[in-house]
């Protein structure tokens, strides 16, 4: 149930609870990462909704992105929105949440790199941007913490490649070092957009040995992110 609060749309009956966004370039490690925390009790884990951006009442608008961005980029990222949106609304069943990336990552990363790169017109950057600050000025959207998987282009293209989505088959390693400039510019330089809470950097070109210890150090401040 939504209500009123300070002008934004808030969720009724929540106590103190924390919101951590798990954020990264594509491969980096993310839902192995949350899988990893979804064994611990008291986390609720919210995986990004892929299954619905590669099947959409029959159409599959991430292949079509991949096949043609000028075309469908708009399409995507619409659609995108509007299931990160459905995500951060969602009433909280567990004292923590987790959740894989953001709206705020799908606006600042990839709606900018389509544009930037050219391969978004004008006038749908305009149209998304307008429906983004609408969203952000009228919902709340709760973060306490950001947890940044921070990987080097070429880890994430050999993960990439390994995990072998078949829309994700004509991705070049440039794709993937645009992606990861941004992420660095917005959420380690602070050169791009505003950052909306403090961001625990975890290095993830490591083994998955080497990450699940990591996982496990970094543990308590992750669970205590609104403390
Ligand atoms: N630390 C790691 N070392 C080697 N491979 C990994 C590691 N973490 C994840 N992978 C593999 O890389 C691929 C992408 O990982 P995934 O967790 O799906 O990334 P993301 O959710 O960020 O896209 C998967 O095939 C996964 O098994
Ligand atoms: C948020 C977002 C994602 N995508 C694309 C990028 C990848 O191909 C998939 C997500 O997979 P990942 O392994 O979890 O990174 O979706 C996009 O094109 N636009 C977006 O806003």
């Amino acid at each position: 149930m939504l209500s009123s609060s300070q002008g934004k749309l808030v969720r009724n009956g929540e106590g103190k609870k924390s919101v951590i966004w798990l954020e990264g370039n594509i491969a980096s490690g993310k839902t192995t990462c949350l899988e990893y925390f979804s064994k611990t009790s008291d986390i609720e884990v919210l995986t990004e909704p892929v299954s619905k951006w590669r099947n959409v009442q029959g159409c599959n608008p991430l292949g079509l992105m991949y096949q043609d961005p000028s075309r469908w980029g708009l399409t995507l990222q619409t659609y995108v929105q509007l299931t990160m949106l459905d995500r951060h609304v969602l009433p909280m069943a567990s004292p923590i949440r987790m959740m894989e990336r953001s709206i705020y990552s799908a606006k600042y990363i990839f709606v900018e790199n389509l544009y930037k790169s050219g391969k978004m017109p004008e006038v749908d950057f305009a149209v998304l941007s307008e429906w983004f600050e609408w969203i952000v000025k009228n919902i709340a959207i709760p973060v306490d913490l950001i947890v940044y998987l921070q990987t080097s282009p070429q880890t994430c293209y050999e993960r990439l490649k390994q995990r072998c989505r078949e829309e994700e088959k004509v991705i070049p390693l440039e794709y993937i070092e645009s992606i990861h400039n941004l992420y660095e510019d917005w959420l380690i330089h602070h050169k791009s957009f505003e950052v909306p809470a403090p961001v625990l950097v975890m290095p993830a070109d490591h083994d998955l040995k080497k990450m699940l210890h990591q996982f496990e150090e970094n543990r308590e401040k992750i669970l205590m992110a609104n403390c």
